[in-house]
Parts: structure tokens; sequence; C-alpha cells
């Protein structure tokens, strides 16, 4: 399947995802998005996903991770809050280890998983596909989609995925029957009825530890402010997920033509999502 068969997805279609607030919207209107991230291992990359989550706009980001990590996530955002209560569209899994998940932790990811709601699956969460009652997307790269399909009986090793990558994704979306997003250089974003976009990286700088989790986060923040939509159209989510796609290649274009085309960290990244979002809404 050659990558010409894709669709492009442009800054005009991207614009039509981004939620301008209005002014009768408040805190929860604008939508809350909860996120069950990070582990006493990988707290950075709680940090990294809810950072992400404030900088693309939502109405309140709430941190349901493990205890251990919770003090990072607040020294860091203060503004996140990590009691228990609404959500609208959750984030799991990225900095999680699925061989080590505590009793907890797998009751929490369930609850989550059971609730309806939209639920984007990242890293130590992929192998919880096919639990979910919602809108669900996956957020593999190359390595995790090899083993996720694996683990499923379906051959394919990590080169046989980076061979051919767009028909690996298409693949998962049809047997898994969710919204996949594989990243990579090209990012693949299809779902189960044929709809499929690729959108290049403007920079491969972006090849860096922690930007995937920041990818997370954009997107758990994207669905939960078309959480409404998402209730009665499930499709949305491929747009919504192209969208994030976009709006983290932009953010990656703008945070290195900050440093004269120099590196950027996954931070650097996250801090340049207010500029992109600012500007697909100008
Ligand atoms: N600051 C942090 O706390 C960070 C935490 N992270 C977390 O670290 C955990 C492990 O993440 P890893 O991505 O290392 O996953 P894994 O350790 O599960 O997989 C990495 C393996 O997959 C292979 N692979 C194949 N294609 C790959 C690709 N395109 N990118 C990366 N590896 C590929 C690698 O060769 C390697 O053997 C995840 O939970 C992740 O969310 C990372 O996001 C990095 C930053
Ligand atoms: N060669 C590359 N060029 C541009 N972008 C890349 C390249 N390789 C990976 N990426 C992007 O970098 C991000 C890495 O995410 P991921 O593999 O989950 O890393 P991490 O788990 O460390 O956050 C993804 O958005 C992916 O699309």
């Amino acid at each position: 399947m050659g990558r010409d068969s894709w669709g492009q997805w442009s800054a005009a279609e991207a614009a039509d995802w981004i939620r301008r607030p209005a002014a009768d919207d408040d805190k929860y209107r604008r939508g809350v998005v909860g996120l069950f991230t990070g582990s006493a291992e990988y707290p950075g990359a709680a940090v990294l996903g809810v950072e992400a989550a404030h900088r693309t706009g939502v109405g309140m980001v709430r941190y349901a991770g493990p205890k251990a990590v919770r003090a990072a996530v607040l020294a860091h955002r203060p503004e996140t809050v990590v009691q228990p209560g609404r959500v609208q569209a959750w984030v799991l899994g990225s900095g999680l280890d699925a061989g080590h998940r505590s009793f907890l932790t797998s009751g929490e990811l369930q609850h989550a998983l059971a609730s309806g709601l939209p639920v984007v699956l990242d890293a130590g969460a992929l192998d919880l596909v096919g639990t979910h009652t919602g809108p669900t997307v996956i957020t593999p790269h190359a390595g995790e989609l090899a083993r996720l399909l694996s683990s499923r009986e379906i051959d394919a090793t990590v080169d046989d995925v980076r061979a051919d990558p767009g028909a690996w994704a298409a693949r998962a979306a049809r047997e898994l029957r969710v919204v996949t997003l594989l990243k990579g250089a090209t990012t693949y974003v299809c779902d189960p009825e044929g709809t499929r976009f690729a959108l290049h990286a403007s920079t491969h700088w972006l090849a860096a530890a922690g930007t995937g989790d920041v990818l997370a986060g954009i997107l758990g923040a994207l669905a939960a402010t078309h959480h409404e939509i998402l209730s009665t159209d499930a499709t949305a989510l491929t747009r919504i997920a192209a969208t994030a796609v976009f709006v983290h290649g932009e953010a990656a274009r703008l945070a290195s033509d900050h440093v004269a085309g120099g590196p950027i960290t996954a931070l650097d990244l996250a801090g340049a999502i207010p500029r992109v979002v600012g500007s697909l809404l100008g």
C-alpha cells in the first residue's frame, strides 16, 4: 500500500478541530482531560503529558496517576487537579510498564476503560485495547505495534512494520477495531472504516525521548474539548487524532525555528503548542 492512497491533513482541516472558548463556557464545558500516566520509573512521562494537555487549551487537566508521581506533576503544573472527579476523555499508559502494573493501577485503568469515554491508549496501556467501551485511539510506535499485534496472534516484527507502516497501521485498525495512530517520521492515522491520513514530520529533531508523551497529552486534550461530538459521532476521533499530529508537528517546527533549526526537547515542543493553536484559530 503506497503512501499515495493516504490523505493529507491540512492546517485548514486541523483548524476545524480547535475549539475556541466562548462567553458561556466554563472549565467543565471546555473539557476535562484525565490522565493515568507515569510511574516511579518514568515520572517524566506524566509531567510531559500533563504539560502538553494544559498547553493545548482545555478547561481542566485531572491527573489520576500513581501517588508517587503527583508531587512531580504538581511541582511543574500546580493548575493540575489531583482529586478524583468528572473527566470527559482519558489518556492512559504513557510511562507505565504493562509488565509491572499494580493491583491499584490495573483497577484504575479498567475503571477508565469501562467509562465509555473517549480514550487514548499509549505505551504501557496498549495491551488493554479491546477492553474499552468508548471511542478509542491507540498511539504505538513501530516496536509497540509489532508487540501488540504479535500478542494478538498476528505475526509482525518491528522490521515488518518499519517496511510498510501504513499497511500495518491499517491492519491494526481493522483487526483491533480502534483508531490507530502509528508514530514515526511519517505518522499514519486510520480507522476501521478505512479513513486514513499520513502526516510527514516537519523536523526529525522530533525523534527524542518524551515527544510521544507530549503527543498523547495533545490528543487527550483535543478529545476532551470535543467530548460532546464524540458522544454521538465516534468517527470524529480519526480527525481529532490527525489534528493532534498536525499540532505536534507544527509545534516541533516552531520550537526548532526558535533555535535557528537546532534541537528541541519535549518540553520545548510542549511550550510551542499555544502558538500553533493560536495561529490555527487566527
Ligand atoms: N521522561 C520519561 O519519563 C519518558 C518515559 N517514556 C516511557 O518509557 C516507556 C518505554 O518507552 P519505549 O518507547 O522505550 O518503549 P519500549 O521500551 O517498550 O520499546 C522500545 C523497543 O522498541 C523498539 N522500537 C522499534 N521501533 C521503535 C520506535 N519507532 N521508537 C522507539 N522504539 C522502537 C526499540 O528498539 C526498543 O527495543 C514508555 O512507558 C514511555 O511512555 C518515554 O516516553 C521517554 C520519556
Ligand atoms: N525520524 C523521525 N522524524 C520525525 N519524527 C519522528 C521520527 N521518529 C519518531 N518521530 C516522532 O517522535 C515521537 C516519538 O514518540 P515515541 O516513540 O512515543 O517516544 P517517547 O515514548 O520517548 O515519547 C512521535 O511523535 C514520532 O512520530
